[in-house]
């Protein structure tokens, strides 16, 4: 089973990559993390916010073909979705490692993803009621699966 982070936008700044991969390191080999980015639609052509979130909505898509096994589960990062708590996100990845599928976790750019995408996710993950910028989602979801799993691990970097 992989965790695998698709996320809409150019290249991380520095700040953003270097706290990333600061959690990144960390994961232990039974967790296996996989992170793509995928180009931002320009927003320079007249095109419509829709029209833009389906050219990414298509890089996506390939993304997850490329980065994931068949039966994968998709889940959604929304300032819209459900609310989980630490705990909860660590009985989510229990149960994500029991069923064994590959978990693409979704990031939008800066008109978010797709309605089609959104909807047809197995789930939708609210980090905070503030909308957050892409690269702070990225940092804030590595920390947080990171923390999930030593929950689950009684790894000290958790205390209650
Ligand atoms: C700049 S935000 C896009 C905001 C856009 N207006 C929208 O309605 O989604 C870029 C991406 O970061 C993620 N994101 C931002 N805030 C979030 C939050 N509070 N919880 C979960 N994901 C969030 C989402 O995946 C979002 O598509």
């Amino acid at each position: 089973m992989k965790l695998v982070i698709v996320a809409v936008g150019q290249k991380m700044p520095d700040w953003a990559q270097t706290a990333f991969d600061d959690y990144a390191k960390r994961f232990p080999p039974e967790l296996r993390l996989d992170c793509r980015t995928v180009k931002t639609e320009p927003r320079s052509g007249g095109k419509t916010a829709e029209q833009l979130m389906q050219a990414e909505a298509q890089r996506i898509e390939a993304a997850i073909d490329s980065a994931c096994n068949k039966g994968r589960r998709i889940v959604v990062l929304d300032e819209r979705g459900t609310t989980v708590t630490t705990k909860a996100l660590a009985d989510k990845l229990r149960g994500w490692q029991q069923q064994g599928d590959d978990v693409a976790l979704l990031i939008g750019g800066p008109d978010g993803l797709l309605p089609a995408l959104r909807q047809q996710a197995h789930e939708r993950i609210r980090l905070s009621d503030l909308t957050l910028p892409h690269a702070m989602a990225r940092v804030l979801l590595v920390e947080q699966l990171y923390r999930a799993w030593s929950v689950n691990a009684g790894h000290p970097y958790h205390r209650e």
